[in-house]
């Protein structure tokens, strides 16, 4: 018989709040496409103003949101973007920005704390005098946080060094700030100063913030002006979405200062699980929300064996390989869930490895 739900599968799980139900019964509405939707525009002046951006465009998801500003930057065919061989729009984004977008993705290995190497960015650059046989380089894509790094935070300064590579070169840059809020809240750093060298940003209302659907761009009056016209063609023109956006503002409001207090106890988790026999945790690198938790060889312990086991408890988690488990927090994760976490899994482990003392 489970006894609770502890869902650790990602942080785009939360369910709306009973004060973001109330606000998208109540939401004032228009035809966003016909004109604009007066929730979500004033969402939209919200996110531009925190970004410190012209202006921004509510979009029905972030592999949406990237899309769009990859292919606004990307116009011209035989387009080039440099990005992260472990980033999200290469890896979770089904190849879209070619097979929709018709740009071609140059890869370099993301590092482990999700940051590509300045001198392999440089050099990834083509140059314009072969373009006979190359295509032509155009963006720079980052992440921040960067998720499968296990949501490791990049640094302004790093930010600003791939921001000045870009201006040198002609290019543009985006980030996928998927998590963006969480990374200013761990790095005390203000949004709009991180992306300052950002040309353009997608940033995810329905992950730690809580939002049940949605992504907002921004960038400059010109770039949105342009998304606007993409997400009409990608079929993301939405008509009354001011009940989504009056959740996100909600979202906004109530969650945004959650945020530390979910990365308080996504470390409490973290240091819980490096104590168990058979589990390590990287603790040092457990900067926002998420954990990847490993198993270690002569274990006895596998991905699969722990899930299923946790899942009898009533913990959802999803395995990142056969040896790796990923643990995601959010503001409906409490204290006592990551207490009964961690009590559930010690039993789990003990059961596993000791099947005969049970
Ligand atoms: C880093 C990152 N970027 C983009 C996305 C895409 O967002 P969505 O799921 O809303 O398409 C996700 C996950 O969902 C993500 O983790
Ligand atoms: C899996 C991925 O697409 C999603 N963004 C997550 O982190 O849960």
């Amino acid at each position: 018989m489970v006894m609770r739900t502890v869902d650790l599968r990602s942080d785009t799980v939360t369910r709306p709040t009973d004060a973001m139900r109330e606000a998208m019964g109540s939401a004032e509405v228009d035809d966003d496409v016909l004109g604009y939707d007066p929730m979500a525009r004033r969402l939209e002046e919200e996110i531009a103003k925190m970004m410190g951006k012209e202006a921004a465009l509510f979009v029905p998801s972030g592999t949406m949101g990237n899309l769009i500003c990859v292919m606004v930057h990307c116009d011209v065919r035989g387009s080039e973007v440099i990005l992260g061989d472990n980033c999200h729009i290469h890896v979770y984004e089904n190849g879209g920005i070619s097979t929709i977008g018709g740009v071609h993705p140059k890869t370099i290995k993301n590092e482990e704390d999700g940051t590509m190497d300045l001198g392999a960015i440089e050099a990834a650059i083509r140059d314009p005098k072969g373009s006979t046989f190359y295509p032509s380089t155009r963006l720079i894509c980052l992440e921040n946080t960067h998720a499968n790094s296990g949501g490791r935070c990049l640094s302004v300064e790093y930010t600003d060094r791939v921001g000045e590579i870009a201006k040198r070169h002609g290019l543009k840059l985006h980030i996928d700030g998927a998590r963006l809020f969480n990374a200013s809240i761990a790095l005390g750093v203000p949004v709009h100063r991180l992306v300052q060298a950002a040309d353009s940003v997608s940033v995810c209302l329905s992950k730690g913030l809580g939002a049940p659907i949605g992504s907002v761009v921004v960038g400059s009056q010109s770039f949105i002006e342009k998304a606007k016209t993409l997400r009409k063609t990608l079929g993301g023109g939405m008509r009354q979405i001011g009940v989504l956006c009056a959740a996100a503002l909600v979202a906004l409001q109530e969650n945004l200062p959650k945020l530390q207090f979910d990365h308080k106890k996504t470390k409490l988790l973290a240091e819980g699980l490096n104590q168990m026999k058979g589990i390590r945790v990287n603790v040092t690198a457990v900067e926002t929300n998420m954990i990847f938790m490993d198993m270690e060889d002569g274990s006895k312990l596998t991905a699969e064996k722990l899930r299923k086991s946790l899942t009898e408890y009533g913990i959802l988690v999803i395995p990142e390989n056969s040896s790796r488990i990923r643990m995601v927090i959010h503001h409906q994760i409490t204290t006592s869930d990551v207490h009964y976490t961690l009590s559930c899994l010690q039993q789990a482990v003990q059961m596993i490895q000791e099947p005969s003392r049970n």
